[in-house]
């Protein structure tokens, strides 16, 4: 199988590093960018997008939103309808994809940067004219990106938070315990190699062990102790809601895209 990336940044870079093909046919606005995957012997280095869909079966999308559009122009130009194209881009939606293409086989996928280590969910959302066994053949050729949930088109931009932005989110928080633990004298890469442990202990325990948030907080807060003090300058701050209120914003934007 021949897959094609249009894009070759974060995600399509990714994509590169991680899927599995016969050959690669890839086409990036800076030609400069792809240097560093020369050694690869299946990679194929094109210029143009008419060249990378014309020479892959499968033609991954993975420029950003405000590129797109030119991008989808160019595939509208070729005369070759039996490709199957699968858009990383948020915001875009299949039918859009469909229309400005004028080409029938479009897929949605959501990707996570935690693909590169093989883990995170990837969110996949087919058209109606992708049959059972090519979602199934689709779905083995992602596989080796870590989870794949097939959702529906609408719940795409929620999932899309949930899976591609909160790993930002997630950095921030991470981040704010290490600058909190240096604040108490703590050197940062001790800091750091300590809550790592701690956070994968945690994630450990509510999710193998099966305990409540609520309880696990109960567990560590001894009445009158210090976990009470710090949970309780946390909320008095409005942490929950904090994030929550990130998380809902994000939300919106990506329904206003
Ligand atoms: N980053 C993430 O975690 C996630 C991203 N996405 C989606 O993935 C898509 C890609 O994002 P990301 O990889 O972060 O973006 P990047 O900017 O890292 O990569 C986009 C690449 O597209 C290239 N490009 C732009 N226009 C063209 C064009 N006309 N022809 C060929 N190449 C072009 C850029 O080239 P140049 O080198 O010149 O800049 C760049 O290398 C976005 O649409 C985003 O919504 C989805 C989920 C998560
Ligand atoms: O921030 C963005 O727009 C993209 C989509 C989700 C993660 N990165």
């Amino acid at each position: 199988m021949n897959i094609g990336i249009i894009g070759v940044g974060t995600i399509g870079g990714m994509l590169l590093e991680k899927l599995r093909a016969d050959s690669f046919y890839v086409v990036n606005r800076t030609k400069e960018k792809l240097e560093k995957y020369k050694g690869m012997n299946n990679l194929n280095i094109c210029d143009t997008v008419k060249e990378v869909y014309n020479k892959s079966d499968i033609i991954f999308l993975a420029v950003k939103p405000q590129n797109i559009d030119e991008v989808l122009y160019e595939i509208r130009k070729t005369q070759i309808f039996n490709k199957i194209i699968i858009s990383t881009v948020a915001g875009k939606d299949l039918k859009e994809i469909q229309e400005k293409t004028g080409k029938d086989g479009i897929i949605r996928i959501m990707p996570t940067i935690l693909s590169k280590t093989g883990n995170g969910v990837t969110s996949v959302t087919f058209n109606d004219t992708i049959n059972n066994k090519l979602k199934e053949k689709i779905i083995n050729l992602l596989s080796s990106l870590g989870k794949i949930v097939e959702i529906t088109e609408a719940n795409l931009n929620a999932f899309t938070i949930l899976s591609s932005s909160s790993p930002a989110f997630i950095s921030l928080i991470v981040e704010s315990f290490i600058d909190g633990a240096v604040n108490i004298g703590i050197k940062p890469k001790v800091a750091k190699e300590i809550f790592f442990e701690t956070l994968k202990g945690t994630i450990k325990l509510l999710e193998e062990e099966k305990i409540e948030f609520s309880a696990l907080r109960q567990m560590v807060s001894s009445p009158g102790g210090v976990t009470i003090q710090g949970l309780y300058s946390m909320e008095k701050r409005g942490i929950k809601g904090t994030i929550m209120e990130g998380i809902y914003e994000s939300y919106q934007k990506m329904n206003n895209m």
